[in-house]
């Protein structure tokens, strides 16, 4: 969940972001925060084992093509308690989207006879399939500014290191947007520099090794609290500082900085 508020105490006004990885707990509280609305992006690679989670707190399900096929072969593994023909009724997409050369026909098939809508965009090779699910959200929100909408990202990480630069990318080219990758091990989102960041730690869930990464261009100066590595102006770059196996100390994260900057958080097993 995550909300805006305007800051006066600081020399220049910078509105706060604030950042709460209340999707990863049962019931979604939304604490004293505004509460955020999910969209859930399915990917083809292994899914997170709190994906039915996930699906329960999104409004929107997509599968990202091969995608489908993790939710159809996945979600019976991950519900071994139910049955599989029940399970694979109950968790339909609400789209499947992509340049479908890796969804299985049966699944096609079958997602479609339930009614999932499905867009074919074959054409076009110059976009992953995370970038064409990711624009179909941001085209077809209604008052998207005000929505207030996060896109949880499942399956992003693991395997095809160009896979992962991509799906990394689709953070920085859909940056007004809130986006989170997610797996098994960690989550990682941009904190925009146009904000100051508060991260507000659920340490049932995740923690307490993260890290900040300047992915894209230096960061001059970054300054952080909360942390046991803190940043003071501190300079970061590929090739020089990177914030990687930092550790969060207490339940309240403060970010401020002149670059975008990656943030990433274990999740607990
Ligand atoms: N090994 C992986 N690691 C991380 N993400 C992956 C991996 N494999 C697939 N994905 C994600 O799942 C999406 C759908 O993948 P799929 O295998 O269906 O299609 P693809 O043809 O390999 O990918 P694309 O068409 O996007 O290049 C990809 O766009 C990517 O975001
Ligand atoms: C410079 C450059 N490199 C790779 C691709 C290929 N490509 C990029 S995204 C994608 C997936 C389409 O679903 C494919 C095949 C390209 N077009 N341009």
């Amino acid at each position: 969940m995550a909300a805006y508020w305007s800051s006066r105490q600081d020399s220049c006004v910078m509105e706060v972001m604030i950042h709460s990885s209340t999707f990863l707990l049962p019931t979604n509280s939304s604490d004293t925060h505004p509460s955020l609305t999910y969209a859930l992006i399915l990917l083809n690679q292994r899914l997170p084992r709190f994906a039915p989670l996930l699906w329960n707190h999104a409004q929107l399900r997509v599968c990202a093509d091969g995608g489908a096929n993790r939710v159809y072969d996945d979600f019976p593994q991950l519900l071994p308690h139910e049955d599989a023909s029940h399970v694979r009724n109950r968790y339909k997409p609400d789209l499947i989207k992509g340049d479908m050369d890796s969804i299985r026909t049966e699944v096609l098939d079958f997602y479609a006879s339930l009614g999932t809508k499905v867009i074919d965009e074959s054409q076009d090779q110059d976009t992953t399939d995370l970038h064409k699910c990711v624009a179909y959200i941001r085209d077809f929100t209604p008052n998207l500014e005000k929505s207030n909408l996060c896109i949880l990202v499942a399956g992003a990480l693991g395997g095809r290191f160009d896979h992962e630069a991509g799906n990394l990318n689709v953070l920085f080219q859909f940056s007004a947007m809130r986006i989170i990758l997610l797996s098994d091990d960690c989550l990682i989102h941009l904190l925009p520099k146009t904000h100051r960041h508060e991260i507000y730690i659920q340490s049932s869930v995740e923690g307490p090794h993260c890290g900040l990464i300047p992915i894209g261009m230096p960061s001059g100066r970054t300054s952080t609290t909360g942390l046991q590595w803190d940043l003071d102006d501190a300079e970061m770059r590929f090739g020089g500082l990177v914030s990687s196996s930092n550790i969060a100390k207490g339940e309240k994260i403060t970010v401020t900085s002149d670059s975008d900057l990656l943030w990433t958080i274990s999740i607990k097993k």
